[in-house]
């Protein structure tokens, strides 16, 4: 069975809460008088976990990261969820919201983007397995609950799986700088995936063809792009508003 590492208070309290079977050890620093630590200590007792307290070059070693905030978990690790997954969400819906991640590479990115769905209500996140990050313990910290509340799909050929949303009814939006059209003119009320691409590299060539639409966030001073998860919120929270009542 595979372990993953989990660390952050709000990564392990969401673990915690959703699906507690999956923990194996938890961990937490030693000697600090803090009630967040002590509040995941009683949630975990709660779920028959017992903490462990150690110091923090220990958790340092667990998390392969500083970032832990004194509290790490060993956990089975999720299976990954792929095309079928995906299919079975669709099924499910009436009106799927969706994002699209075209290559994001940078841990931090893919986890303030799944924040950002999280909020906006998005129904699933979809990624390619290949050259793009996957679900990490630097993800789940940096979606502080989110990784654990949104479905991250992983899918083989990406371009494949946008023609088969656009088949199953799904309008494709992608997010271009060099779009003609903002996204103010976009219609956003269906069901819609919106497709953000790489940090360096944009949307894909093969990504661009398949979107039905481009769009453009206007951009009114020197800088040419805007960081893809702050671009993925300003996306997302324009759908969320067209799609209000
Ligand atoms: C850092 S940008 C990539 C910049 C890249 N040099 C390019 O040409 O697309 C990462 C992603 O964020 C989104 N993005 C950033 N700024 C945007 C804007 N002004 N309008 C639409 N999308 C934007 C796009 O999806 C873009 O592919």
């Amino acid at each position: 069975m595979k372990h993953e590492m989990v660390f952050g208070l709000h990564a392990v309290e969401a673990l915690l809460n959703r699906a507690p079977e999956r923990i194996k050890e938890l961990w937490l620093l030693k000697g600090r008088e803090d009630e967040r630590l002590q509040g995941v200590a009683d949630l975990a007792a709660g779920f028959g976990v017992r903490p462990q307290l150690c110091a923090r070059k220990v958790l340092d070693e667990k998390a392969g990261s500083s970032q832990h905030q004194g509290v790490v978990v060993r956990c089975v690790a999720e299976p990954t969820k792929g095309e079928h997954e995906l299919d079975a969400l669709l099924d499910g819906l009436e009106t799927p919201f969706l994002l699209v991640l075209d290559g994001v590479t940078d841990p931090h990115n893919l986890g303030a983007c799944l924040r950002s769905a999280d909020a906006a209500g998005v129904h699933g996140v979809i990624v390619p397995k290949d050259r793009s990050v996957g679900m990490t313990g630097v993800v789940r910290k940096v979606a502080v609950g989110a990784a654990e509340s949104v479905p991250l799909f992983q899918v083989t050929n990406l371009a494949r799986t946008l023609r088969h949303l656009q088949e199953r009814g799904v309008w494709l939006v992608g997010a271009a700088g060099e779009a003609t059209h903002t996204l103010y003119d976009s219609k956003l009320v269906g069901p819609v995936a919106i497709t953000m691409g790489a940090e360096g590299k944009g949307l894909r060539r093969l990504t661009r063809e398949v979107c039905d639409e481009l769009i453009a966030i206007p951009m009114a001073g020197a800088v040419s792009s805007l960081n893809v998860s702050v671009a993925t919120g300003i996306c997302l929270f324009e759908a969320v508003r067209q799609r209000r009542g």
